[in-house]
Order: structure tokens, then C-alpha cells, then sequence
């Protein structure tokens, strides 16, 4: 029998929380969200389910959007005997928006490949027929269950590899630009760079990115490796080798009409971050 709370250290922290999304973060219930829950759904058991977490016989973990922080919804495994189960509440008024299955390829993931839980049944009210199909479910009567080959399928994503930069001026302040309206995940704030392209190394891509991006020349030898990313996105896994460079030459301009922001370390947090960079800040603050 697995304790679905074995990821949880003493302090409710873990280093797999809180699972991000494209656009949600999902963290085990905490009575941060006692208030927001209670407000959204007054006929959720709040203290039947908190004695149930520190028993390690259920899950509940909350979604809330990354960018406002506003509750979405809530997800619960629960293990009875042997078994494993799943609900998925999404608040009223934010139903059809996908969240239900953005939250859920996530919370599947988690729970059948780094859990191990061998399989997940779920109640599944009619309507939802159409998204746990597409999820890989498969109902039999009221019930409808995923077990790990069928996460698999629905979690395969091809790799991407994606070379970036943080490059460092004289007053150690690192640059970063704003991803423009209409490309993926815009508006946040990412480090220079771009996909590796066939036949590149990635510094070779670097090199090229930062002449297209930025307008700047440095060499693949004034870029020294310093971490990677590694992020599953919904539709694919980045994986991004992250160099540190402190020489080029040229005037740094924002050659693709995005904005740029030359960021001391401290106030890196102050910029929101695709969900594949959170992790890089504290190691910035620890080099710069
Ligand atoms: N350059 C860059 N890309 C990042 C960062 N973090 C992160 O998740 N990515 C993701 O990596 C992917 C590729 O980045 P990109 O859009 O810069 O690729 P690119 O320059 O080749 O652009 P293009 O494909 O529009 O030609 C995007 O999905 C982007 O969201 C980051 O800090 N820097
Ligand atoms: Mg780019």
C-alpha cells in the first residue's frame, strides 16, 4: 500500500510540489486554502479531508491559477483498502475551460509514474465521459479507471531542446526578455535563447539566437555551461541547457520586438517566469 503522502516532508514541502502546469500550480491542500475553498465549495468536508492528508490516506491537492493565484479547483486521490481513487472538482463558473484535463494529465502523471500506483478508478457522472476517454480512461458502468500503460500513452511527449543564456552585465545584472503576445506562454519573462536546430550544437545555437534576438556576437568559448531545465510541458519536455556569458560584442536591442529588462539577481522574482525557469532563480541567487 502506498502513502499518498510520502512526497510530503514534515513541513508540507517537497521537492515535486507544487506540480506546474501551463497554467496551474497544484499543491496539497494547506489551510492557506481553507477560506477559498470553503467560500467555493461549502459542501466540501474541509476537516474530514485534512485529518485524512495527515493520515496519508488521501491527497487533496488544490489548483490555483499561476498567474493570479485564484483557486480553480481541487483534486483528491484517495486510497481505500487496496485501491485508488480519483475526484476532480473544478469550481463553479470555470467548468469548460480545460483545466479539468490540464490538472488531470498532471495529477495522473504524478500519481501512476512517480507514485506508483498501479491503477485509478474514478466515479464518472456522464458528462465527463467525453474527457476521461481522452485521457485514457476506460468506463465500464459508473466507473471508469487508468492504469499506468494508458499515463504513459497520454504523458509521451517528444524532447525538445531549447539552448539559453544568462548573460550578465558589468553591474551583475542578468538580462531577461518578455516572450511577445501570440507565441507560447507569453508575456512571461525568459532568458535569451532558442531551440536547437538540427545539425547545431548547442552553443552553436546560442551563438545564432543571440545575433537574431538580440543583435550581439559572442563565441561558443565565452559561453560557459552553468544548469539545464528539464520541464514537461502539456505537449512537450524541454529540456534547456542554461549558459552563463559575461563578453559579446554589440549594443543588446530587441531585434524581435520584445522587451527587455536588464534584472539584478534579488528582483528576478519580481518578473513572472515560464514554469520550466522557477527552478533556475535559486540557483542564480546562489551563483550572482
Ligand atoms: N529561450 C527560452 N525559452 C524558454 C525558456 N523557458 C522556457 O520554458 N522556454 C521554452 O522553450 C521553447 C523554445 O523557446 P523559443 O520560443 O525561444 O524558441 P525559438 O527562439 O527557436 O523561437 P521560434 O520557435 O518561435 O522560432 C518555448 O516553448 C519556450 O517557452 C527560457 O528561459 N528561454
Ligand atoms: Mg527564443
Amino acid at each position: 500500500m502506498t502513502d499518498l503522502t510520502m512526497d510530503l516532508g514534515e513541513d508540507g514541502c517537497s521537492a515535486v510540489f507544487p506540480l506546474l502546469t501551463a497554467r496551474l500550480r497544484i499543491a496539497p491542500l494547506s489551510p492557506a486554502d481553507h477560506p477559498a475553498l470553503a467560500a467555493a465549495a461549502p459542501d466540501l468536508d474541509l476537516p474530514a479531508l485534512r485529518l485524512a492528508l495527515e493520515e496519508g490516506s488521501a491527497l487533496p491537492l488544490c489548483l490555483r491559477r499561476a498567474d493570479d493565484d485564484s483557486l480553480t479547483g481541487l483534486i483528491t486521490l484517495t486510497r481505500q483498502g487496496g485501491d485508488y481513487t480519483l475526484s476532480a472538482r473544478i469550481i463553479d463558473g470555470l467548468q469548460r475551460q480545460g483545466y479539468g484535463s490540464e490538472a488531470l494529465r498532471a495529477v495522473l502523471d504524478y500519481a501512476l509514474l512517480t507514485l506508483h500506483l498501479p491503477a485509478l478508478s474514478v466515479q464518472a457522472p456522464p458528462a465527463a465521459a467525453g474527457l476521461l476517454d481522452r485521457l485514457g480512461f476506460v468506463t465500464d458502468g459508473a466507473t471508469a479507471r487508468i492504469d499506468t500503460a494508458a499515463v504513459r500513452r497520454l504523458t509521451a511527449r517528444r524532447m525538445v531542446l531549447v539552448s539559453a543564456v544568462v548573460l550578465v552585465d558589468a553591474d551583475n545584472r542578468i538580462l531577461l526578455q518578455q516572450r511577445p503576445p501570440g507565441k507560447q506562454l507569453a508575456g512571461l519573462w525568459e532568458f535569451p535563447g532558442g531551440k536547437v536546430d538540427p545539425g547545431e550544437t548547442p552553443e552553436q545555437a546560442l551563438v545564432r539566437e543571440l545575433q537574431e534576438e538580440l543583435g550581439i556576437d559572442t563565441r561558443s568559448s565565452c559561453l560557459a555551461p552553468l544548469t539545464f531545465a528539464s520541464h514537461s510541458y502539456d505537449d512537450f519536455h524541454l529540456l534547456m541547457p542554461v549558459y552563463v556569458c559575461r563578453q559579446w560584442q554589440g549594443q543588446v536591442r530587441g531585434r524581435e520586438g520584445q522587451t527587455l529588462a536588464w534584472v539584478p539577481v534579488r528582483k528576478l522574482r519580481d518578473y513572472p517566469m515560464p514554469p520550466a525557469d522557477i527552478p533556475l532563480i535559486p540557483i542564480l541567487e546562489m551563483w550572482f
